[in-house]
């Protein structure tokens, strides 16, 4: 459990609950399914919000992503916001009503779960970013997911050969069974041969920082980026950054990272995905664990960005 003071901090276990209870209040616009399971062994669930939940619509789909790294807790309850956000607000809110009937909106709190849970045992916080699965031939434990996914996987210096790095990139791509099966789920919205699936944000902490493809390479365009698609993804970008004052740049323009989330769903699928780096600004190791107290102003910040976001998926 978290530690004393921050228990409004949801455990694996009470999202698991927190989800159960969105589908059984809202059943007519909430489904609730997994996407696979950990390597320990935990569901990945999946929240599917959008009227008719249950049927597969003819409608523009959108992907949130959160807590890959495990440390990074605030973005399971960014998840869990847009969860409560659009399903309690569907019967009082007409544009959360538009919203929720002309997209289907996937939601994912937990990616690893298994780190999120490692990172709080023991009553303190561990630290701990990677997933839990030993890597072979190795003493060393966990990959870091956002390197771990097949797109230039290890192609540029972005991340890590050695397995106690805590940017490993894995033995191979998708070598972690949680990239693997939120992977699946992806490849399985290609219906007809078009991705339905056409935005996403993956939430991490901390920076307060928009990032977009490419990662893996310094240039703003490339084989696989037009100037117009890049110029899409700035636009959109900064569009976004405007509402929660959080800085928009390209994630290269950070450092650059090799077989991450976004340049493998743009890069695969032409999804527009972007990387939120939510709360605090700064702050050393302690930027990891703010306390309970900021989670609902944190959450709250990026409505008008996930509005913009779920919006742009028509466009
Ligand atoms: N959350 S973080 O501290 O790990 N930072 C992220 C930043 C990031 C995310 C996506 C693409 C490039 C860079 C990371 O994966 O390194
Ligand atoms: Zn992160």
């Amino acid at each position: 459990d978290f530690p004393p003071g921050d228990e409004a901090y949801h455990t694996y276990a009470e999202t698991t609950a927190d989800l159960q209870k969105a589908a059984k209040d809202h059943g007519d616009i909430a489904t609730l399914s997994s996407v696979g399971k950990s390597y320990e062994g935990r569901a990945l669930n999946l929240l599917k919000i959008s009227d008719n939940a249950g049927t597969d619509e003819n409608e523009p789909e959108v992907l949130f992503t959160c807590n890959q790294h495990a440390r990074e807790h605030l973005t399971t309850e960014m998840c869990l916001r847009i969860v409560q956000r659009l399903t309690s607000g569907y019967a009082s809110d007409p544009a959360i009503r538009k919203m929720v009937d002309e997209h289907e909106i996937h939601v994912i709190p937990n990616v690893n779960p298994d780190g999120s849970e490692y990172d709080i045992s023991g009553g303190e916080y561990q630290g701990w970013r990677k997933t839990r699965k030993p890597v072979p031939g190795s003493s060393a434990v966990g990959t870091d997911p956002n390197r771990n996914w097949d797109y230039k996987w290890n192609c540029c210096g972005g991340s890590s050969d050695s397995p106690s790095a805590e940017d490993y990139h894995g033995p191979s791509a998708f070598s972690e069974s949680e990239t693997k099966a939120v992977a699946d789920f992806v490849n399985s919205r290609v219906v007809g041969g078009a991705q339905q699936i056409k935005t996403h944000i993956d939430f991490h902490t901390f920076s307060e920082l928009v990032l977009w493809p490419f990662g893996y390479t310094k240039n703003e365009t490339e084989q696989g980026m037009t100037e117009a698609e890049a110029r899409r993804f700035a636009d959109v970008g900064k569009k976004m950054a405007a509402t929660n004052g959080y800085t928009p740049e390209q994630a290269s323009d950070l450092y650059v990272t090799d077989g991450d989330v976004n340049d493998w769903a743009w890069g695969k699928h032409k999804i527009l995905s972007y990387t939120f780096e939510m709360y605090p600004k700064d702050g050393g190791i302690d930027g990891f664990y703010p306390p309970a107290s900021v989670i609902p102003e944190q959450t709250a910040r990026n409505d008008k960005a996930v509005d913009i976001l779920i919006n742009e998926a028509g466009a």
